[in-house]
């Protein structure tokens, strides 16, 4: 078992070593998925995800902090660059606007940009309440969603925060305006609702396009190496992140020809999304300025 352990990343070495009572079960477990590891027959595995996921620093002073907020599903994204301490919230939502201010705070973070990635259906940004809160702070969002921000994002612009930088894909289909930014490293992408874990946002309004949203995927995301992890705008089912190389293998809908997919799409049947009569209208013009 020690041996085991020790041949795995050290996090992940001094995550199982150190848990006490380790039992028969988990040990035959981890046995299982031993020689995926050693042979990295997938271009991440999900263990080494999981450790990925809860890790504060990815690369060298990049560091990253996933958020969630239950009632719409959302994942927030916290990135900072160690050194100068700035930082980028993707995708903030309003109810949980003071829990993100009072990281930021312990962390000793100072928020430059908080980006939208794209004008959101089911929950109101934070955005617009951040503003009020952080002087200086500005809000970004894609040119083509239609929506007001300081800052009118285009493909190929950088969002920089200290050392490092978000590199802006611009990736419709679930909106017009929907954009994934990319680290500068590639080792992460966030895909707003462009690209979920086994699944994709749905492009039955707000300008969908399901023809337009395989492109984006297929020319944008899945050109992205295999290893770069895929962290979404929202999961349904308990998962936090996956990979390129595994959503290429494994997304029950991008691994069909553009045909099936249309086909999919038009099949979903999904009921609106609860809140989305009060959030367009308010994140058209950047969420709620005053709670
Ligand atoms: N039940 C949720 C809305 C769920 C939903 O429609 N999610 C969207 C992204 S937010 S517009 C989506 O694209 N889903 C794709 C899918 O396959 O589930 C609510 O009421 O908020």
């Amino acid at each position: 078992m020690s041996s085991f352990v020790y041949r795995l990343k050290p996090v992940l070495a001094y995550s199982l070593g150190s848990q006490r009572g380790y039992s028969r079960k988990v040990s035959a477990q981890i046995k299982h998925v031993a020689p995926a590891l050693r042979t990295s027959k997938l271009p991440l595995d999900p263990v080494s995800i999981r450790s990925f996921c809860s890790r504060m620093e990815l690369k060298k002073g990049l560091f990253f902090r996933q958020l969630f907020e239950p009632v719409s599903s959302t994942y927030t994204y916290l990135v900072a660059d160690e050194k100068s301490r700035e930082a980028v919230l993707i995708d903030p939502v309003l109810e949980t606007v003071e829990r993100d201010l009072k990281l930021l705070e312990e962390l000793g973070f100072n928020l430059k940009v908080a980006v939208n990635t794209h004008c959101h259906a089911d929950h109101i940004t934070g955005s617009g309440l951040l503003k009020n809160r952080l002087h200086g702070m500005k809000s970004a969002i894609s040119r083509h969603s239609g929506a007001q921000a300081d800052i009118q994002l285009s493909e190929g612009d950088k969002i920089h925060f200290g050392k490092q930088h978000l590199l802006v894909k611009e990736t419709p289909g679930h909106t017009n305006g929907c954009v994934t930014l990319v680290t500068g490293d590639q080792s992460m992408a966030f895909t707003g609702d462009a690209l979920l874990i086994r699944g994709c946002g749905r492009t039955d309004f707000q300008q969908g396009c399901s023809r337009k949203l395989y492109e984006s995927v297929h020319q944008k995301i899945f050109t992205l190496p295999l290893q770069c992890l895929v962290y979404p705008g929202h999961d349904y089912k308990g998962q936090t992140a996956s990979t390129v190389g595994e959503e290429k293998r494994f997304n029950p809908r991008l691994t069909k020809s553009v045909e099936e997919f249309v086909d999919i799409m038009v099949n979903l049947n999904l009921p609106k999304p609860a809140q989305i009569d009060l959030a367009v209208p308010a994140n058209v013009v950047c969420g709620l300025h005053e709670v």
